[in-house]
């Protein structure tokens, strides 16, 4: 029997006769000429729970888009900013507008936004299935939100069959759940699929919220940054990257992210500083602390002491991976040994400079490089910290899961980082692991690599773990893309031009469609449809940058929600929508609080730009989905034959 034939018999098991084929194929092809679903782009979120969270409830501006759709003629600018508000936050908004409310009152506000949210409903989910639909509700109110936004047109009275269901909603004290229940369900549906473009963590207080809630998302896929590989190699066992992570943790005021949300004990590496670093000059690693927390004097020297304590030890292990891999020409990395410890001075590309900071309690100059037996001890504590710590075992699962370092979607090419490029528009080729790679084929061998380092998480040889390192600093690391990390200059030297991290060439390059195109073919992808999605380096927008480039062809969507970085760029950074008439750019500005957007109804999408309009309304037969719709038909299509010439008899149970 041909594999073709075993194939089909094993299909006309699920649908075993010509009328049940016959109505799956006509299904199918009623889906595919259902408008393009919505796809939500994000990136960088470094740890900004609350203002991501803003974003994802108002789906970068899309509900209140809808909103005014529905609603523009009855309701006033006024009344939209509230419908929307209770659409984000049902439960703080309904407190807020309830509490001194009659109980007249309330039946008239529950009736009025019930009827809304029903409306509104009905027009987010006209794109969809009603299976798909059916599955997106909330289950303990299906069955009245089915009733409510699907029923009414067959009804002749719908206001008196409405006014009916929802008078007894209210009376039986369910308004509120059902609220609830229709905003969420707005909610999941206006964004269909969602993209993070990497760096969940670090620099913010909360990435672990962040995963906890991309994890109740349906549909989504990760392209992992550069600070979540750092966070996935300290989970896998690397002492050197975990060193990295509590440093940066320490210096952004977040180590409660390590002792609160994951439960790893500091206690080791604060004993050890509050003995070594005790006296030290902490100048230069106090953290930088939220304006809104307030520490108290000695809180913050305690966390400046455990700052110094991780970064010299993390700047001693490096050594080790430096000389196990001359091939990563990462020997300029290596500083202890180029301090005077007597004049306090460094030279660096044979330039000598004065040290910021004198204090080396742990480092012996004649083998500056060697860990102390506490500083051993504090990284074998941490090291079992990590590993053992079963939230974060659990989120980097997640991120494995999810994410990889690329991802074609819908012709679009999406990654956090770069394609290391050389000065003839060419791909620069990286040795890894004895090849020579360049291009997706980098990419590929890098995913793998992450992927085999945390197969072979906490075992105690975990060679995978330098390479995880090198893409974290590495010059031709597809997640950096810098020449350097200079880490231990900005803390050290108070000279700027040490500091200085070279990008790579396709920095420029990217502005040009011409190698935009030349990397899009590179991964497959047409050039003529397709574009670049990129994440990692903020858009200095008030320098006149333009986060839309190479003539659109590739956008930089750096969400700068990293309150650390809005300086530098003068907003809250971008989001991007693709919908079925195209993209769209979204601008954010800073999020200041839930408060403020409950109460003050503060949204913070500014403008929508136009990246690409389609000429017709897209559908779903023009996506991913609807090839493999597509092919499922052709198959059906086959059965349906089969059935009828009588190669193969209707199945019978
Ligand atoms: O602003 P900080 O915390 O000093 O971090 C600076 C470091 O972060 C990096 O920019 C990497 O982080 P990003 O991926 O967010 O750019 C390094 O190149 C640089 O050395
Ligand atoms: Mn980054």
């Amino acid at each position: 029997m041909s594999q073709n034939l075993r194939y089909l018999q094993l299909l006309s098991q699920k649908f075993p006769d010509i009328p049940s084929v016959t109505t799956e194929i006509i299904n199918l092809e009623a889906i595919m000429e259902l408008p393009k679903a919505t796809e939500h782009y994000l990136s960088d979120l470094h740890g900004e729970y609350d203002a991501v969270s803003h974003v994802l409830r108002n789906g970068s501006g899309n509900i209140k888009e809808k909103i005014r759709e529905v609603f523009q003629e009855r309701l006033t600018k006024q009344e939209i900013n509230q419908l929307a508000t209770i659409v984000y936050y049902p439960q703080e908004k309904l407190q807020v507008l309830t509490q001194d409310m009659t109980d007249g009152e309330k039946q008239e506000f529950f009736t009025t936004t019930i009827s809304e949210l029903v409306e509104l409903g009905q027009f987010v989910v006209s794109k969809y299935t009603r299976s798909k639909v059916r599955k997106a509700m909330p289950k303990d109110m299906a069955y009245i939100m089915e009733e409510l936004l699907f029923k009414d047109s067959i009804l002749s009275n719908k206001e008196d069959y409405y006014h009916d269901i929802i008078n007894n909603v209210i009376s039986l004290g369910a308004a509120d759940r059902l609220i609830q229940a229709f905003s969420q369900l707005i909610q999941e549906l206006v964004v269909d699929h969602l993209h993070v473009l990497g760096d969940i963590y670090d620099r913010g207080p909360a990435p672990d919220k962040i995963i906890d809630l991309l994890m109740k998302k349906k549909s989504l896929d990760i392209q992992w940054g550069n600070h979540d590989i750092i966070w996935m190699g300290a989970a896998s066992g690397s002492r050197l990257l975990l060193a990295n992570v509590v440093r940066i943790c320490a210096r952004y005021d977040n180590l409660n992210i390590i002792e609160d949300a994951y439960g790893i004990s500091l206690r080791p590496l604060l004993s050890f500083a509050e003995k070594v670093y005790r006296d030290a000059d902490l100048n230069g690693f106090m953290p930088k602390i939220d304006p809104d927390l307030i520490h108290l004097p000695e809180e913050s020297k305690q966390i400046a002491r455990m700052h110094m304590a991780i970064a010299m030890i993390q700047f001693k292990m490096e050594k080790a991976v430096i000389d196990r891999h001359p091939e990563f020409q990462t020997d300029d990395r290596l500083l202890l040994d180029k301090i005077d410890y007597d004049k306090f001075t460094i030279t660096i590309d044979g330039k000598v400079y004065p040290l910021e900071n004198h204090s080396f309690p742990t480092v012996d100059p004649n083998n500056p490089y060697q860990l102390t037996e506490e500083e051993e001890w504090v990284m074998e504590k941490l090291q079992a910290g990590f590993l053992n710590s079963e939230k974060l075992q659990k989120h980097i699962a997640f991120l494995y899961s999810k994410g990889s370092l690329y991802k074609v979607y819908n012709d679009n090419l999406l990654y956090h980082g770069c394609i290391p490029m050389n000065p003839d528009g060419s791909f620069m080729t990286i040795p890894i692991a004895g090849e020579n790679l360049s291009g997706q084929a980098l990419f590929e061998k890098f995913e793998q690599i992450l992927r085999q380092a945390y197969k072979e998480e906490g075992s105690k040889e975990n060679p995978c773990l330098d390479y995880v390192w090198y893409l974290w600093q590495g010059e031709g690391s597809t997640l950096f893309g810098k020449e350097k990390m200079t880490t231990f200059e900005r803390y050290f030297v108070v000279d700027k031009e040490t500091h200085e991290e070279y990008k790579n060439i396709y920095y420029e390059f990217r502005n040009h469609s011409q190698h935009v195109e030349s990397i899009l073919c590179e991964f497959g992808v047409d050039p003529q449809k397709g574009h670049i999605v990129n994440g990692h380096t903020p858009v200095k927008e008030r320098k006149g940058e333009n986060p839309i480039k190479a003539d659109g062809k590739l956008l930089v969507i750096d969400g700068g929600f990293s309150k650390a970085y809005q300086k530098t760029t003068g907003l809250a950074g971008y989001t991007l929508l693709y919908n079925s008439f195209g993209m769209q750019l979204v601008t954010h500005q800073p999020f200041s609080s839930i408060e403020d957007a409950v109460v003050n109804e503060k949204d913070i999408v500014s403008t929508r730009r136009v990246v690409d309009k389609e000429l017709d309304r897209m559908t779903v037969r023009q996506t991913d989905v609807g090839i493999a719709l597509e092919e499922q038909v052709i198959d059906l299509k086959d059965l349906l034959n089969a059935y009828r010439n009588g190669t193969i008899k209707p199945y019978i149970k």
